[in-house]
């Protein structure tokens, strides 16, 4: 796997860029679901919510069959067995016997939840570079860290755990310090973030858009690193400049805050300067029936057809098409109404309801992401697993329930179907079973029903 430029993948190369230093081009034509680069992770640490879950090395799960053990020196790290351990001691002996002293300091316990994050990865990279790694992949990834652009400088930097570390350590510590902010993956495993990570060469080369036409996958492995996967979500063209996205483009009014004081650029996509011109976003009204009018003018504006199963909403969308009656449905808060009902009524068997504001959601999101990014796949198979569950309870002792029976499964088809298309570009990731067996159980039930 390559670790520094000079490993380049074939379908990759780097070109000048006028503002960001460089930019990664398609060499040649990449088809949608290439893998485009395959990284090692450097450094990878689990979020709180998962310590003692899974194994703070591979990231593997514990199962009844993989017994996490603690290390006894710290108690805060667990292992899924001796590989990882012996794996990980290089670096994390470097701070072992300090870190639970540490984590009850009051420089730490005062810090807030990303704070803590911060100073704990920082703690793993120091640990990373004092441990004098002597593998060539970990000197190149070093060394190509190392070569990253600067963050935008902070009044104070979050702390390390102190450890011994070699004289000369210090005085990259800076350097290392200012990279860590603009460089760093959230990983997530179907779509769930678990962990965050340091993948040098995949931040060397990858600039952001909040339209991005490839996106970074992880594949977890136990006993092994973690390693990122960036791949194509679409036909990217030779000489196209292939990006990623830094953050979730679903952070309309938030995102260009992030991209300054995180990254230190302004983004220009074509849907940032689009947003751009409307100045600033209109605030949503205040009644429910005003609300709910807005969610039936945005399904009609998204959905003409009145075929609720023959819809194909991936054509003609775009954001600039977005009558100005309709810019408040770009609000951050209107999306997390909307998902937060979404979840809500379908858990509770409110099924007729989940599809309707669902259909809301997948409009949104048909406006706001690529038409082939994983999070419209998941949210299509959230409404297939709900049309599918609407199906079961639904009683056919008369003719009007038969039919109710049959729209609904017709519906829990298309849906699926939809999921399945993009799915199975951005391929599987994370742990073991995940959407794409969901989406094959799914097929099979509805193909058994008639
Ligand atoms: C992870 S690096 C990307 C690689 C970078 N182009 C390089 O040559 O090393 C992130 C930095 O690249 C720049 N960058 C990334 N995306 C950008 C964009 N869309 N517009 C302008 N600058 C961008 C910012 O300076 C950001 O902090």
């Amino acid at each position: 796997m390559p670790s520094s430029l000079d490993e380049l993948p074939a379908c990759v190369r780097l070109e000048a860029h006028a503002t960001a230093r460089d930019k990664a081009v398609a060499a040649s034509d990449i088809s949608p679901g290439s893998v485009i680069l395959e990284v090692p992770s450097m450094v990878v640490l689990l979020l709180s919510s998962d310590k003692g879950r899974r194994c703070d090395f591979c990231l593997c799960l514990g199962t009844p069959e993989i017994r996490l053990a603690k290390c006894t020196g710290c108690a805060s790290y667990w292992y899924c067995g001796p590989q990882c351990q012996t794996l990980h001691w290089g670096s994390h002996k470097k701070f072992c016997k300090r870190l639970a002293s540490f984590m009850a300091s009051a420089d730490f316990q005062y810090m807030e939840a990303h704070e803590q994050l911060d100073a704990l990865l920082h703690t793993h990279l120091v640990a990373e570079i004092a441990s004098n790694a002597s593998s060539d992949v970990r000197a190149k990834q070093l060394s190509t860290f190392m070569s990253l652009l600067p963050g935008p400088p902070h009044d104070s930097l979050p702390i390390a755990c102190p450890m011994s570390v070699g004289a000369d350590v210090h005085q990259i510590l800076e350097a290392l310090f200012t990279r860590s902010g603009n460089n760093n993956f959230a990983i997530h495993s179907h779509l769930n973030t678990i962990a965050h990570g340091i993948f040098p060469l995949a931040s060397r080369l990858f600039n952001h858009s909040c339209l991005p036409n490839a996106a970074a996958r992880y594949m977890i492995r136990r006993g092994q690193s973690v390693r990122m996967e960036i791949v194509a979500l679409r036909e990217i063209k030779a000489t196209e400049e292939i990006y990623i996205p830094y953050v979730d483009p679903a952070l309309i009014e938030s995102r260009q805050q992030i991209f300054e004081l995180t990254y230190g650029f302004s983004c220009t996509c074509p849907s940032c300067n689009f947003i751009s011109t409307l100045g600033s976003i209109p605030s949503l009204p205040v009644s429910e029936a005003a609300l709910q009018e807005l969610d039936n003018t945005l399904q009609k504006h998204c959905f003409p057809s009145s075929d609720v199963d023959d819809r194909t909403p991936f054509v003609g969308l775009t954001l600039p098409d977005l009558p100005e009656n309709l810019h408040p449905v770009l609000r951050e808060s209107y999306l997390s109404r909307l998902t937060d009902t979404f979840s809500r009524s379908s858990h509770e068997g409110s099924y007729h309801v989940a599809l309707d504001v669902g259909l809301t959601v997948l409009a949104v999101y048909l406006l706001i992401y690529p038409k082939t990014y994983p999070q419209i796949g998941m949210h299509l198979l959230e409404m297939a697993k709900t049309a599918w569950n609407a199906v079961i309870a639904t009683e056919h002792d008369n003719k009007h329930e038969v039919l109710a029976k049959t729209s609904l499964l017709k519906r829990a088809r298309v849906y699926r179907n939809l999921a399945s298309n993009i799915l199975e570009v951005f391929g599987p990731e994370g742990d073991p079973a995940g959407p794409l067996e969901e989406l094959a159980v799914l097929k099979k039930l509805l193909d058994g029903e008639p």
